[in-house]
Parts: structure tokens; C-alpha cells; sequence
């Protein structure tokens, strides 16, 4: 089999009681690159991930790796046959095997020593050398993640389909965790999916993303330009909180060239400038050092606008400031556009 393909789905849907959850839905995961498959609650992100695993039929539209259709309706063949990482959120390793045992499930195929070796390996790749012989109840919950990643990788799998794997963990080990797994999928080379309903974690992780919502792609594509280029408002959105205006609520001179009449403005808050020299003045409503950067929330004419600054001195709350919008990172939509 060729293991550098890409795992594609082509028009795919998924019908449950008469309403399609994934409907007409088509996503390229070409090898070598990690796509993030981001979307709010319900948007069908598990679904297909589920069809692309095969652990469900599809109702219409095909799965392939490569040319080989994997999934069609009334075909699917079965996820054991696929070659096909799984890793879920709740690591799901075997409990009566030990971290090693739990690797060399998936390498029953091949002599016991060399799947020791390869089990070996893994583990102190990902950090767990000490821990070949624990049982998953001894494991904390990042390292249980880390047997379940190197359980998915060791067979070297054609694919690899992760769904929110990170989200179970404590916030202080998510990052490292993430990055040491992200760090053996790169290396692998293979198509991967993070199934996520974390923009910052698809922005820090992913190099392609997919929007979804209801049942639908709405746009996918390299994750700078989803972020820099989106396709709609609700897409601008769907990466952090943006500020969305009318433009014709919009004091003159925060954008050149300006607006058309009737179109709908979305501003992300780091495009928000303070420029002393800025005809546009602001009023501060409130100022808060949130880590990195300090957030504005801005009254400027009609409108209260939330700005992200890098400053730690940021202008206090009742300062009035000068402010104008980067055009790089204020998106114009004709009226009516989502
Ligand atoms: N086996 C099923 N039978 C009927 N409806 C289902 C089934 N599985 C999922 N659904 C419905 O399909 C829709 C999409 O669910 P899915 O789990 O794919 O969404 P999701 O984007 O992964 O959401 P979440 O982030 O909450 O897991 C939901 O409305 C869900 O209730």
C-alpha cells in the first residue's frame, strides 16, 4: 500500500433520522500535513471523522487514501483493514495491558522482540522510558496519551485521525503533550486530522484548516489564510472574538480606503491600532493585562469596539486614544454576506 497518500472524502454525507449531519462534505488530508477540523458543538466534526475512520457508513459520496475508494454507500471497509490511526479524547488504552503491551496491540503482526523494540522506542520517544511496564491506572492522564499516540503510530499508519485528543488534559501538560505528538505525526509524514472546537489550538497546531458548521465545510484552506483571508464573517468569527460593524456606523478615517456603503466590517482586535495621530478618537472603557497582550475595551462614536494590544503600559481605563484599522486584518463583506 502506498503510505504517502492523500485521505480524501468527496462529497460525503451522513443522514441520521431523515437530517444530514454531514452533508455534501469534501476534505482533502494530503500526507504530511495536519488539518484541524474546527467547529462549535454539533457541527458534525466527530461524524466525519467517524466516516473517514470507517467505524461508520457513509450515505452518499466516497473515502479514499489515494485512489482506493475506502468507504462508498453500501461499502465500507472496516477500520481494522484501513490502516488508520485513531487517538480519542479519552486515550482508551487497554487497561489490563501494560504501557508496552498497549503498543504492541497493533504490532501483533510482527515478531514479539521487534515489537518490543518498537514499542521500546516509542516510549522513550514520548518521554515514558521509565514507564514500559505500567498499567493505564498508574499513568497519569498525559502519559496515557502519550502510550495512545505511540500506540497509533508505532504500526505506521497510512493516516492519522485525532478526536480532541488533548482536551481531557490539564492545562499545564495540553502543550507539551500537543507538541511532542504533532512533533511524531509530522515526522511520520501522513495525512492527520485534529478534530477540534479550540481555535487558538488549531492555530498553534495545525498548518491547514477546516470550518465547519452544520453539517458543512464552509472553508478550508492553509491556516494563515483562513485567518487572514476568510470568507465570511461567521469564518472571521469562528477563529476568536472578532468586532463586526455596520460600515455605515463607522466613524470616518479608522480605514483607508474606506468601506463601501452597505458593507459589513469585522475587525479582528489585534488590527486595531493606537495611533496618536489617528483622526478616529477612542474613548478607554476598560484596560486589562490578559498575559502576552493587554485588552481594550474602546468606545469610539456608537461604537465599543474590544482591541488586543501588546502592552503591558496599555492606556488606562478614561484615556482617550487616537486609533485607526490595519487593513490586513479588517475584512470587508458585502451586506447580506455571513
Ligand atoms: N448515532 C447518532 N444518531 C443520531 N444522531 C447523532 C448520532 N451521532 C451524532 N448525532 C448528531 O449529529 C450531530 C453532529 O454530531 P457530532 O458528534 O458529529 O458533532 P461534533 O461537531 O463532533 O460535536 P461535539 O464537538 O459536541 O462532539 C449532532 O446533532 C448529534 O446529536
Amino acid at each position: 500500500m502506498n503510505d504517502k497518500a492523500s485521505l480524501s472524502a468527496h462529497n460525503v454525507s451522513r443522514v441520521y433520522d431523515g437530517t444530514a449531519v454531514v452533508s455534501g462534505v469534501s476534505l482533502d488530508l494530503p500526507p504530511g500535513v495536519i488539518t484541524a477540523l474546527l467547529g462549535g458543538s454539533g457541527a458534525g466534526k466527530s461524524t466525519l471523522l467517524r466516516l473517514m475512520a470507517g467505524l461508520e457508513p457513509v450515505d452518499s459520496g466516497e473515502i479514499r487514501l489515494g485512489d482506493r475508494v475506502l468507504s462508498s454507500p453500501g461499502h465500507t471497509l472496516a477500520p481494522e483493514k484501513r490502516h488508520i490511526g485513531l487517538i480519542f479524547q479519552d486515550f482508551a488504552l487497554f487497561p489490563h495491558l501494560t504501557a508496552l503491551q498497549n503498543i504492541g496491540f497493533g504490532l501483533a503482526d510482527m515478531p514479539r522482540e521487534e515489537a518490543r523494540a518498537i514499542g521500546t522506542q516509542w516510549l522513550s520517544r514520548l518521554g515514558l522510558g521509565a514507564r514500559s511496564g505500567a498499567y493505564p491506572h498508574e499513568l497519569s492522564g498525559g502519559e496515557q496519551q502519550r502510550v495512545a499516540i505511540a500506540r497509533a503510530l508505532a504500526p505506521k499508519p497510512a493516516a492519522i485521525l485525532m478526536d480532541e485528543p488533548f482536551s481531557g488534559l490539564d492545562p499545564s501538560l495540553r502543550g507539551s503533550v500537543r507538541e511532542e505528538a504533532l512533533a511524531a505525526i509530522r515526522d511520520a509524514g501522513i495525512p492527520a486530522l485534529l478534530v477540534t472546537h479550540d481555535p487558538a489550538e488549531a492555530l498553534d497546531s495545525a498548518d491547514h484548516i477546516a470550518i465547519m458548521r452544520s453539517g458543512h465545510i464552509l472553508q478550508q484552506g492553509p491556516a494563515r489564510d483562513i485567518y487572514l483571508k476568510p470568507q465570511g464573517a461567521d469564518i472571521a468569527a469562528a477563529l476568536g472574538a472578532v468586532n463586526i460593524m455596520a460600515a455605515a456606523d463607522m466613524p470616518p478615517g479608522l480605514l483607508t480606503p474606506a468601506p463601501p456603503a452597505g458593507s459589513t466590517l469585522v475587525v479582528r482586535p489585534e488590527g486595531i491600532l493606537l495611533d496618536a495621530s489617528a483622526p478616529v478618537k477612542a474613548r478607554v472603557v476598560s484596560s486589562r493585562l490578559t498575559g502576552p497582550m493587554s485588552r481594550l475595551v474602546l468606545d469610539a462614536g456608537p461604537m465599543r469596539m474590544v482591541a488586543l494590544v501588546p502592552r503591558f503600559d496599555a492606556p488606562a481605563a478614561g484615556a482617550e486614544i487616537g486609533i485607526r484599522f490595519d487593513p490586513a486584518l479588517a475584512f470587508i463583506f458585502a451586506s447580506g454576506a455571513s
